[in-house]
């Protein structure tokens, strides 16, 4: 199987990285969002990224401006047909998820892997719903993408292992390790990683400590490079609440219970670093706590 051009849906922080990486590694991206606003806003990100990269000596200004050459961008998902691998960055919600595929379906070619980035949602459910079962798979980055080695892979139960074996030898051309996952709520990094910030938000909720001390315990006690609720803010709160209830469905057990207050701050629309205010507000020079 061979690779040229990667369509990348939804153009929010995992999407931007997404595309970053393939371009850089000489892939011809294709990156689509609804929003004309959200594609400028990803295309601007990844030019930000690159200066920093530029200005530490890390790329030249020509690779810079080849890599933002091999980005192309696009409201229409039709655009995307003559991708050869196509990976969905939307919303964690399997409404929208299912609903780009089936979208999206008839402007693919035969050969074309569909891929979802999604944190949680079953990877069986998702490909069952395509035309392609067995070319559908997990590929589940980690964020920030250009900085986070690890990619994990889920096969569905109808995942072919042709399929398999493409995604583990791209996810080495772009320079990411994988790990692989069978496909059961969250996979592996979010089974562990979210129930964690989730049990940090009751730390908060009871009263055991404020935000500043649950991430200072965390980060200067277990050497984590952010505290469990600055990284909450940093995932996205919906995120994470929609993970936790991936998990409290599927696994049909109440530890996987969502703190009320997480569900609170998303109702509130503090969804954490991307709209500016979370368990910190971002909206000043230094981030404040909110409790
Ligand atoms: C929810 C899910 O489904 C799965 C997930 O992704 S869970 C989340 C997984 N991610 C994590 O746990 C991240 C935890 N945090 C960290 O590892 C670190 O805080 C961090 C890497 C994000 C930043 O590290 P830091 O040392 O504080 O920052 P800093 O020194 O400014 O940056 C280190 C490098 O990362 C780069 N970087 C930092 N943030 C970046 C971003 N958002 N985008 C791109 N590059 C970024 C910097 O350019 C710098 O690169 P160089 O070393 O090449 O110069
Ligand atoms: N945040 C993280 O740390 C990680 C997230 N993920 C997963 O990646 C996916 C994206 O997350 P993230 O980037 O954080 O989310 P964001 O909220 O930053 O971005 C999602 C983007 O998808 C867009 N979108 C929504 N519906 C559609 C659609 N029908 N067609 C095209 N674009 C659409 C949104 O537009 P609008 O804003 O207009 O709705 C938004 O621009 C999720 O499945 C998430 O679980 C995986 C690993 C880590």
């Amino acid at each position: 199987m061979t690779f040229q051009t990667i369509g990348v849906i939804g153009a929010g922080q995992m999407g931007n990285g997404i595309a970053q990486v393939f371009a850089a590694s000489g892939f011809d991206v294709r990156l689509n969002d609804l929003s004309g606003e959200a594609l400028e806003g990803a295309v601007a990100r990844i030019s930000k990224n690159l200066d920093r990269l530029v200005a530490r000596g890390k790329a030249t200004d020509d690779e810079k401006a080849a890599i933002m050459s091999r980005i192309g961008t696009t409201t229409d998902l039709g655009d995307l047909g003559e991708s050869d691998l196509v990976i969905e960055a939307a919303t964690e919600r399997e409404d929208i998820k299912s609903r780009i595929f089936s979208d999206l379906q008839p402007s693919l070619q035969p050969h074309t892997i569909l891929a979802s980035n999604t944190s949680s949602i079953s990877i069986t459910r998702l490909g069952a719903g395509t035309d392609r079962p067995e070319r559908f798979i997990g590929l589940h980055f980690m964020n920030p993408v250009p900085v986070m080695k690890l990619v994990e892979l889920i096969r569905g139960i109808n995942t072919s292992e042709e399929t398999y074996r493409a995604m583990l030898g791209l996810i080495e051309r772009i320079g990411k390790i994988s790990a692989s996952a069978e496909d059961y709520p969250a996979f592996i990094v979010n089974r562990v990683l979210i129930p964690m910030i989730n049990e940090a938000v009751y730390a908060l909720y009871e009263g055991v400590g404020n935000v500043a001390s649950i991430d200072a315990a965390m980060k200067l006690g277990a050497n984590h490079p952010m505290g469990p609720l600055e990284l909450g803010d940093f995932i996205g709160l919906d995120t994470c609440l929609a993970i936790m209830n991936v998990l409290h469905d599927g696994m049909a057990d109440t530890k996987y219970r969502p703190c009320p207050l997480l569900t609170k701050y998303v109702e509130a629309g503090w969804l954490g670093r991307k709209v500016g205010r979370g368990f910190y507000d971002y909206r000043g020079e230094t981030p404040v706590p909110t409790r």
